[in-house]
């Protein structure tokens, strides 16, 4: 199998998510410029975290129109499982390939801390070595990571078992404390906190790597 880490300008997790993939799972992975459309050996997709476009106008609204994205919607569609982290999950959201949108923090600051998320739906590729209920504890760093969506619509995320993380407290505002959530197909999974800065215990959590891991098994 074969992993990429898209990097948009402005991207700043891409080096650890590659970093994950590659040395810490032993994962053949490259990186593929935004500008790039050609991504048909991919297995996996990463869309990393960071301030691509410089978080202008709105997180991820800019990134969204990078060449690339067509090739991953395309991919999306075809199966082929896609996990956007923090900036990464905005532009998923941006691009319509996940429900909902990401709007600034209640407390309208940029917000750096370890917190604790529940793992909800663990029927998914990224979920799947996961109990359900598990806590993680996990970093996050964001200034727009206040997830809504309206109740129509988060109905629907509960009918069909698509809320694949919550925050176990409330940290930023989002409805029903939604940390991640994936797609119908259950191939794309958006989530603002940052498992790869949670994959090794030198960093002081490896509660992240299973998610990495999850997909990487679902692929072999
Ligand atoms: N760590 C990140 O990906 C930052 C996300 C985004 N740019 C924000 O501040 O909301």
């Amino acid at each position: 199998m074969k992993a990429g880490v898209v990097v948009f300008p402005g991207s700043n997790c891409d080096v650890d998510c590659y970093h994950v993939l590659k040395d810490v799972l032993s994962v053949d992975t490259r990186y593929v410029w935004h500008k790039d459309t050609d991504i048909s050996d991919l297995d996996l997709i990463v869309l990393p975290g960071g301030f691509s476009y410089g978080d202008y106008l709105r997180a991820g609204a800019i990134a969204r129109f990078s060449p690339v994205m067509n090739s991953v919607i395309d991919a999306a569609k075809k199966g082929v499982p896609i996990i956007g982290i923090c900036n990464g999950f905005q532009i998923l959201t941006e691009a319509g390939l996940l429900p909902g949108v990401l709007r600034r923090n209640k407390n309208l600051k940029f917000i750096c801390d370890t917190v604790q998320i529940q793992a909800v739906n663990t029927d998914s590729p990224f979920t799947k070595k996961l109990k359900s209920g598990q806590i993680l504890n996990i970093p996050i760093a964001h200034g727009e990571g206040n997830y809504y969506v309206d109740n129509d619509t988060l109905e629907k995320l509960k009918d069909k078992g698509l809320i694949a993380f919550r925050y176990l407290e409330d940290v930023n505002g989002s409805v029903d404390r939604i940390a991640g959530v994936l797609n119908e197909n259950k191939n794309v999974l958006g989530m603002m906190p940052h498992p790869e800065r949670a994959s090794e215990s030198i960093l002081g959590s490896e509660d992240g790597r299973a998610i990495f891991e999850s997909v990487v098994e679902y692929l072999l």
